[in-house]
């Protein structure tokens, strides 16, 4: 069975949990995510040890967001471990973006727009005026003029990404929740098929997965829904 555009988030508290679950979704996703819980934890070691035997893609979820020189140390220091994914804040501007896409040439380098947990009454506290799909579309252009080919929104934006960037552009959405399942600290969501309907060409996927008392089953189960609903 071909695996799904699935990213699985291992927000785990240990290494020992995070290899677990990555052995476990495998078979049935194409990439494991790490983020900054375990990243922090346990460094660099921690890329080799979820990547196993299987080889599967890792996608490196730091979010860079620094002067472009620092972004560039950074970027080019993670590079090494040869992540398939690295993500940037878009908001840190154009030439910060360019510094980690200058630095990471073997790298895609993955721009956040608008983080998924923020609703859009949010956006006005924190200055972005307007409704979230605005700025998620300014800084998707801006940071594709810089040389991310990967942007990271939510499913709600989806269409009027692909609108502003094209179809080369890789669209990446956490924000996914399995229709029934809680958001948790999510707030522009919407469920694995809408997502793939919509445009997305990776779905990050976390607690709803890492959560389940089998997390290869519950991966196993979204898998087999995406396929049915993109024969449908
Ligand atoms: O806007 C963003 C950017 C990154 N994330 C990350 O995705 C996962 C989502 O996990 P869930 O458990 O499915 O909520 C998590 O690692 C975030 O750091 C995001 O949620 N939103």
């Amino acid at each position: 069975m071909t695996p799904a555009p699935i990213a699985v988030a291992l927000d785990a508290p240990d290494l020992e949990t995070a290899a677990r679950w990555a052995g476990l979704v495998t078979p049935h996703v194409t990439t494991v995510k790490v983020g900054l819980e375990l990243y922090l934890r346990y460094g660099p070691d921690v890329i080799a040890s979820v990547r196993g035997a299987s080889g599967v893609r890792v996608f490196l979820d730091l979010k860079l967001h620094d002067i472009p020189n620092t972004v560039a140390g950074a970027a080019g220091a993670v590079a090494r471990l040869r992540p398939s994914i690295l993500t940037v804040h878009a908001a840190g501007g154009p030439a910060m973006i360019r510094a980690a896409v200058e630095a990471a040439p073997h790298t895609q380098i993955a721009a956040v727009t608008v983080l998924t947990s923020l609703a859009e009454e949010d956006l006005e506290r924190i200055g972005l005026a307007g409704p979230a799909s605005d700025a998620v579309r300014r800084l998707a252009a801006l940071s594709v003029a810089a040389g991310a080919t990967a942007l990271v929104c939510s499913p709600h934006e989806l269409r009027a990404v692909r609108a502003e960037v094209g179809d080369d552009i890789t669209l990446i959405t956490p924000g996914v929740r399995p229709a029934g399942a809680a958001t948790q600290d999510q707030a522009r969501v919407a469920t694995p098929e809408r997502a793939l309907a919509d445009g997305a060409d990776l779905l990050v996927i976390g607690r709803p997965i890492t959560g389940s008392p089998d997390p290869g089953a519950a991966a196993a189960a979204i898998a087999a829904s995406l396929r049915r609903t993109s024969h449908a």
